[in-house]
């Protein structure tokens, strides 16, 4: 590995050419931005946002796309590069070795990056519960981070915003319902908020009942409405457990109990979710279903510059639509919400159940319904625990995970 360069190349007001750091005195937009899971739906889009403003991209990390790992650091300049999986690492260092960037991989790669503070802010968008630690080591390096991985939260909230808050470390919300609340909330009393309202598309099969969900496709499943997301979340979508998740990921948030929390179902995605104070007011954030705002209301926050993505026309929908959901058809939003009601380890079993049951049907091993009847077995079956350290919330994870596998096996 090469030297690494220069540790404070922010510190102080440059303009450089060539691919060397652009940072202008007073110039609050111009962060400098380390991104985990760059080469997925939200790391791609990340990078549009920042490309539209001018931002430096001071570290990347991926789990094993090479090609678009190798094309980011040729376009971004980055000063340091991952690779999760270790077997790729000697092709990235070679396919890299003509440009100054340090490459790293494995757990210790995404933590070198979580850690260094030359970048102004982290933006976690790796997939699935992996992302904890990283997310955890970049609060005690004290550096801030655009959270879009829910799953962080759902695994180990506990400990990330007791955490957070005792380092003064500032976790800005990436996904789209807590960017909607988090900007509802803005310039209000938050002692004076009475409940949030977490809309929900309700996914692909909204409207069919357990005997039409039988023999649903991995095809039918990936079909989303109104998102075009990664495959995990967006299996997530189709069964409702990614608004269990967000659920959990909202309680923490914004230190929520379960009660305060409704979840409605809206077809349309535009409006991205709404918050209700004591004074019966409800003030609700709309706008395109597109990732760019959200991301880039996290990383300019509290800025509104132009983003790259279309205006909203709400003559062009004419309606919007509130449901309820059907819990009982889509049970996984009911096992996540029983989970968090449990607390302790049960929210990070059934996270664990559901990353290893969703994969198993992305490859075709199980159908459709089995993914819910999993999680909430493992949630039966694995006693919750207490989550006092980062070991309580792997051990509970390693168990969810090798439950859901044996029982699959
Ligand atoms: N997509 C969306 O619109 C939204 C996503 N989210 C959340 O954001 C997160 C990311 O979702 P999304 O972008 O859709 O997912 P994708 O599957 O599109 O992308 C995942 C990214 O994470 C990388 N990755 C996976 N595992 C590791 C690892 N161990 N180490 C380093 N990088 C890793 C992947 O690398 P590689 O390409 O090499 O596999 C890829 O860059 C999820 O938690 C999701 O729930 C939240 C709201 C909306
Ligand atoms: C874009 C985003 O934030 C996703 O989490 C989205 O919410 C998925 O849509 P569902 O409402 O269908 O889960
Ligand atoms: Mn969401």
């Amino acid at each position: 590995m090469h030297k690494p360069h220069d540790v404070r190349p922010f510190a102080l007001h440059r303009v450089v050419f060539m691919g060397t750091w652009i940072k202008k005195e007073n110039d609050k937009m111009k962060k400098a931005i380390s991104i985990l899971g760059s080469t997925g739906s939200i790391g791609t889009q990340s990078l549009e946002v920042a490309r539209s403003h001018e931002m430096q991209i001071y570290a990347l990390a991926a789990n094993r796309n090479v090609d678009a790992l190798e094309q980011q650091a040729r376009e971004f300049l980055p000063k340091k590069v991952c690779i999760f999986e270790t077997e790729k690492y000697a092709e990235l260092k070679q396919r890299l070795a003509d440009l100054p960037v340090q490459v790293l991989c494995g757990m210790e790669g995404l933590c070198d990056i979580a850690s260094d503070k030359n970048a102004d802010i982290l933006i976690n968008s790796v997939v699935g519960m992996v992302g904890l630690l990283p997310t955890l080591t970049a609060i005690s390096a004290g550096l801030d981070i655009a959270l879009a991985n829910k799953e962080t939260l759902v695994a180990g909230g506990s400990l990330v915003m007791e955490q957070a808050a005792k380092k003064g470390v500032r976790i800005y919300p990436v996904d789209s319902e807590h960017s909607a609340i988090f900007q509802c909330l803005q310039g209000n009393r938050r002692e004076q908020l009475h409940k949030i309202i977490l809309t929900a598309s309700g996914g692909p099969f909204f409207g069919k009942t357990r005997q039409e969900l039988e023999h649903v496709t991995v095809a039918d499943a990936l079909n989303h409405p109104n998102w075009s997301m990664g495959n995990k979340i967006t299996i997530d979508s189709a069964t409702l457990m990614n608004k269990g998740l967000e659920f959990i990921e909202a309680k923490w948030l914004f230190d929520l109990t379960p009660e305060q929390i409704e979840i409605v179902v809206h077809r349309q995605s535009v409006v991205h979710s709404a918050v209700e104070y004591q004074d019966c007011s409800v003030i609700a954030q709309m706008g395109v279903p597109d990732m760019k705002i959200p991301i880039q209301y996290a990383l300019l926050y509290p800025e509104r510059l132009p983003c790259p993505t279309k205006h909203l026309s709400l003559t062009d929908y004419g309606t919007l639509t509130f449901e309820k959901p059907d819990m009982e058809t889509f049970s996984c939003l009911k096992t996540a919400i029983a989970a968090i009601t449990t607390g302790g380890t049960a929210p990070c079993i059934v996270n664990g159940a559901n990353e290893v049951a969703v994969a198993a049907f992305l490859s075709g091993k199980i159908r459709f319904l089995d993914i819910g009847a999993l999680a909430q077995k493992a949630m039966e079956m694995i006693p919750a625990t207490k989550i006092e350290t980062y070991e309580d919330v792997m051990r509970a994870d390693t168990k969810a995970r090798e439950f859901v596998r044996n029982t699959i096996a």
